[in-house]
């Protein structure tokens, strides 16, 4: 027997095989629906009690029947035939409702998730009669229609979401005979006209990834750590390429187990993604491959977590051998236990974010295979690292002193590294711009003797506050050069409004490290972008940090002073 959806409880087999009995029905092409199927529908809802749903194909065959509301009973859209931003998802809704009202906010949001064709609601009498000859009649009361309006995405932007009204559009009630009268063929073709020439407008720049970011204000956060951390999370997209058309924020004590948001902000988050065309949704948390796998089935879009924003910002990044490598074994690492999350059905939701890097091919192929690779990664990133380890020695028996330049990423490192050593490492106003560790010589004036003496600089990756575990791993190499130099410099953005917290998330990790690390010279830069109050209170927290502007090459005398005294001290306590 066919599937019955929705809340079946209390049903008696008589009615339940009369609602089986609908998907034998077949409505003829071109009608909405037929009086004779639209009265027979009202009949049983009207003897059960309970609104019922149908949803119908453009060849008029009923696919699924369920009872209770279109919002109850609806497809989820990776099980639709057809989903995507160019066209409706061929299937239509004929629902009954036990008020009298227009279709509710919720039915129509339903309706704009699963793009159907169209929604026809139908009010009850509360009675009606069999006609001898078979058939129902007198049940319907009256019928609504409610479709979807194409929008043209300047609209979008300009009304964002606050006015649902525009996205579709609601008939006044009308007889069912007057319903029966409309053209179905006529209306989706030209809903379709306009919603592909509305998709080829915003397919101008396609290869950009659309992104709606979804931010969990939990209780752990102050309402300043997590707009800050949204603030991060956007432009950590923008660095991977993306663009953020919207931000959804829910505030919950904790993350809900299998979707991390509520049910009804799930419902609003795919309602945002259809409406702004995303095309991916990205989440300000690590996500279970669960939570992924029931948050893609309910809102029929891409969805990744922070460190899968991370990881392809990584492998857009890594240029040295080494650097892909990480890349690739980091990725592999993240997606050996998603594999099974990810099936068939997400391919067609194409690629962008998270699916770029070396890694890519491997997604499809075995899991034994991506195991064996990662044993085989695995090794060489060891072989790697004893590479290292003997450049390292031999920099060691040289007795140069080694200086690491860490710190939160975008904070001027590279920048620094460049203006002391007239190097040409690449710097940019983005995040994780260095992703290879990079060491040059820089001779600076020895704190006791003032001779000239050699040291060697390290750039290296920018920090983040919850780096991901794998990432840690994967750039293991980079942080060793962090646990093996003699001292730091710290690069603090003074510019940034969330520098002490940043400060914090670096001592962390640094903390944390296996091996601690050596003294470190806080340095703060971007001193040209910074009022007079800040300063102040910078300078009274740290008075032993230096002020700097690396890129206007201020302060960088007092810099080299410091730094030889530091040696100094690391060299002769160490
Ligand atoms: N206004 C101002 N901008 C600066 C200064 N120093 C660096 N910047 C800018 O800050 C941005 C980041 O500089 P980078 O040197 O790439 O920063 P980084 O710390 O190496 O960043 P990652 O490698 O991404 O971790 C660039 O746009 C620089 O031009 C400064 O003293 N003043
Ligand atoms: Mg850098």
């Amino acid at each position: 027997m066919e599937t019955i959806y929705g809340n079946l409880q209390g049903l008696k087999p008589s009615q339940l095989k009369q609602l089986g009995r609908l998907y034998h029905q077949r409505l003829p092409v071109d009608c909405l629906t037929t009086p004779e199927f639209a009265q027979r529908l009202a009949a049983i809802s009207t003897e059960i009690g309970q609104p019922v749903c149908t949803y119908l194909n453009r060849r008029g065959q009923v696919i699924r029947v369920g009872v209770g509301s279109p919002r109850q009973t609806q497809i989820p859209p990776l099980e639709l035939p057809r989903y995507g931003a160019g066209r409706l998802s061929g299937i239509r809704c004929i629902a009954t409702t036990l008020k009298s009202s227009p279709p509710s906010e919720a039915s129509l949001t339903a309706m704009a998730i699963q793009r159907l064709d169209a929604l026809v609601v139908l009010t009850l009498t509360g009675s009606g009669f069999e006609r001898r000859g078979g058939g129902a009649t007198g049940y319907v009361k009256e019928t609504y229609l409610a479709h979807l309006i194409p929008q043209m995405p300047q609209d979008i932007e300009s009304s964002a979401s606050e006015n649902l009204d525009i996205f579709w559009q609601v008939s006044p009630p009308v007889s069912l005979d007057t319903l029966v009268t409309q053209d179905f063929l006529d209306l989706v073709e030209g809903l379709e006209a306009e919603l592909q020439s509305q998709f080829v407008a915003r397919e101008v720049d396609a290869d950009q990834d659309l992104v709606l970011i979804v931010g969990l204000m939990t209780d752990d956060l102050t309402p300043e750590q997590f707009e800050d951390q949204l603030v991060e999370l956007a432009r950590l997209v923008d660095t991977a390429g993306g663009k953020v058309v919207q931000t959804v924020r829910q505030k919950r004590p904790r993350p809900h187990p299998q979707t991390v948001v509520g049910t009804g902000k799930v419902q609003e988050i795919a309602l945002a993604a259809q409406t702004a065309g995303a095309n991916l949704i990205v989440f300000d948390r690590d996500l279970s491959p669960a939570q992924v796998r029931n948050l893609e089935i309910q809102i029929g879009v891409r969805v990744v977590d922070r460190t899968e924003v991370i990881l392809d910002i990584f492998a857009q990044r890594a240029q040295s051998a080494a650097g892909k490598l990480q890349v690739e074994l980091a990725q592999l690492e993240y997606t050996l236990p998603r594999l099974t999350g990810r099936g068939q059905a997400m391919s067609r939701l194409g690629g962008g974010i998270g699916t770029r890097g070396p890694g890519e091919t491997k997604l499809e192929t075995e899991r034994r295979a991506i195991s064996r690779r990662i044993a085989r990664l695995q090794q060489e990133v060891n072989q790697l690292r004893a590479h290292r380890n003997r450049m390292r020695q031999r920099r060691q028996k040289q007795e140069v002193a080694t200086v690491a330049i860490v710190g939160y990423t975008n904070a001027g490192k590279s920048t620094l590294l460049n203006a002391l050593t007239n190097a040409e490492v690449y710097t940019a106003d983005q995040l994780f711009a260095t992703l290879d560790p990079t060491t040059r010589r820089v001779v600076i004036a020895d704190a006791q003797t003032g001779q000239p003496m050699p040291i060697l600089l390290t750039d290296t990756v920018g920090f983040i506050h919850e780096l991901p575990p794998t990432l840690m791993d994967a750039f293991r190499a980079t942080l060793e050069e962090v646990t093996e130099a003699d001292a730091l410099l710290h690069v603090v953005d003074l510019s940034h409004p969330a520098w002490q917290s940043q400060i914090r998330s670096v001592t962390e990790i640094l903390r944390s490290m296996p091996i601690a690390p050596g003294p470190a010279l806080i340095v703060f830069n971007k001193i040209d972008q910074v009022d007079g109050e800040t300063l102040r209170l910078a300078q009274e927290e740290f008075p032993l940090g230096v002020y700097i502007s690396a890129n206007l090459r201020i302060g960088l005398e007092t810099l080299r002073h410091r730094l030889a005294q530091l040696i100094d001290y690391a060299v002769s306590s160490g």
